[in-house]
């Protein structure tokens, strides 16, 4: 398999690539930055070999500048992690235009060099993946975003403590934005396959001090360690596992929604969609409880808003 790193230099790509060059189906990684990074990514490139000394992996890891993007070239995924971070002062709108026209230009010029799969991290990320799908001009089961996959997880976690279960047991799902009106999907999520709301300790659970945990868990990284990178990076290795052994696995990932859920269409937002081999294999219509799906509406409606901005930046 061949995956290519747009943005290897920073946390969440370099985490990546070392998760990915790990992985015996990896053979071609390739580490893309600005060309004042490639100091970086070549260092990037050695420790990692390191690394994989000892492993069953004999990936071949290879450096280019942004300026030579001919480099991705029948890549089966090309990840894109470049933007800005948001700075003080700085609304997420304003952060949405900066990052789209990074990743919107990434996408197109991508997509004149190779007919691939675009995924997408840039935060805020649905509003990116539906720029780079956009820009891009692929179909839509080949862009997509890490959208809620990792509020997902988090969340599983979070159910599992409570419950003092293994966490494999949990199943679960948040869907909607990567942001402040994601929405959990109680209806959806079990302990062993039983319904959660079935458990005697259902009616303590404290939800909404576990969703707010969720929704500010990033923030909190960036506050004690200057920003997450592990935990993107394994949510990133489950997708591209997905796609590299067929799994048809439903994980929520942001992709793009045309009437799948009762009238919402034309944005990018988390959903479950079942991932293989060609990416988005289908978005899973399901039925929401109501209350659920009126705020997922809610937040649809606030990621079109931001999508209509900068979809002709
Ligand atoms: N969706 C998720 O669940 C999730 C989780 C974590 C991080 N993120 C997002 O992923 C992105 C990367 O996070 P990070 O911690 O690796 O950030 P980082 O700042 O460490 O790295 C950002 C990368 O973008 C590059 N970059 C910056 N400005 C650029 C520009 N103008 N043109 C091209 N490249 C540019 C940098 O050189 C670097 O390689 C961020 O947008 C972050 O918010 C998303």
């Amino acid at each position: 398999m061949k995956v290519s790193i747009i943005g290897a230099s920073g946390r969440v790509g370099s985490a990546t690539a070392l998760l990915l060059a790990k992985e015996p189906f990896m053979k071609d990684l390739v580490l893309i930055g600005r060309e004042h990074s490639i100091n970086k990514l070549e260092g990037l490139k050695e420790d990692i070999y390191d690394a994989l000394a000892g492993t069953r992996s004999d990936a071949n890891i290879y450096v280019s500048s942004d300026e030579n993007l001919k480099i991705v070239d029948e890549s089966d995924v090309v990840i894109i992690t470049s933007g800005v971070p948001r700075k003080e002062g700085m609304s997420r709108m304003d952060l949405a235009k900066i990052n789209a026209k990074i990743v919107g230009n990434y996408a197109k010029k991508i997509a004149e060099i190779c007919d691939t799969k675009i995924f997408v991290i840039t935060n805020p990320v649905d509003v990116m993946t539906y720029k780079a799908l956009v820009d891009s001009k692929f179909e839509r089961n080949q862009v997509f975003g890490l959208g809620t996959h990792l509020d997902s997880l988090r969340f599983k976690v979070a159910i599992a403590k409570f419950f003092g279960v293994h966490i494999d047991e949990v199943r679960t799902r948040i869907i909607g934005e990567h942001g402040d009106t994601m929405v959990p999907l109680l209806s959806a999520t079990s302990i062993g396959g039983i319904p959660i709301d079935k458990f005697e300790k259902f009616k303590d659970l404290p939800i909404d001090e576990i969703i707010e945990d969720v929704k500010t868990k990033g923030e909190e990284i960036i506050r004690l360690k200057g920003g997450s990178e592990f935990g993107p990076a394994a949510a990133i290795l489950n997708v591209i596992r997905c796609i590299v052994n067929n799994e048809k696995r439903l994980l929520t990932l942001s992709a793009y929604v045309d009437g799948e859920f009762d009238g919402i269409r034309d944005v990018c937002i988390g959903v479950p969609v079942k991932i293989g081999k060609d990416g988005v294999e289908e978005v899973v219509s399901i039925e929401l409880d109501k209350d659920e799906f009126t705020a997922f509406k809610k937040s649809a409606e606030l990621i079109k808003k931001y999508c209509e901005e900068v979809k002709n930046l």
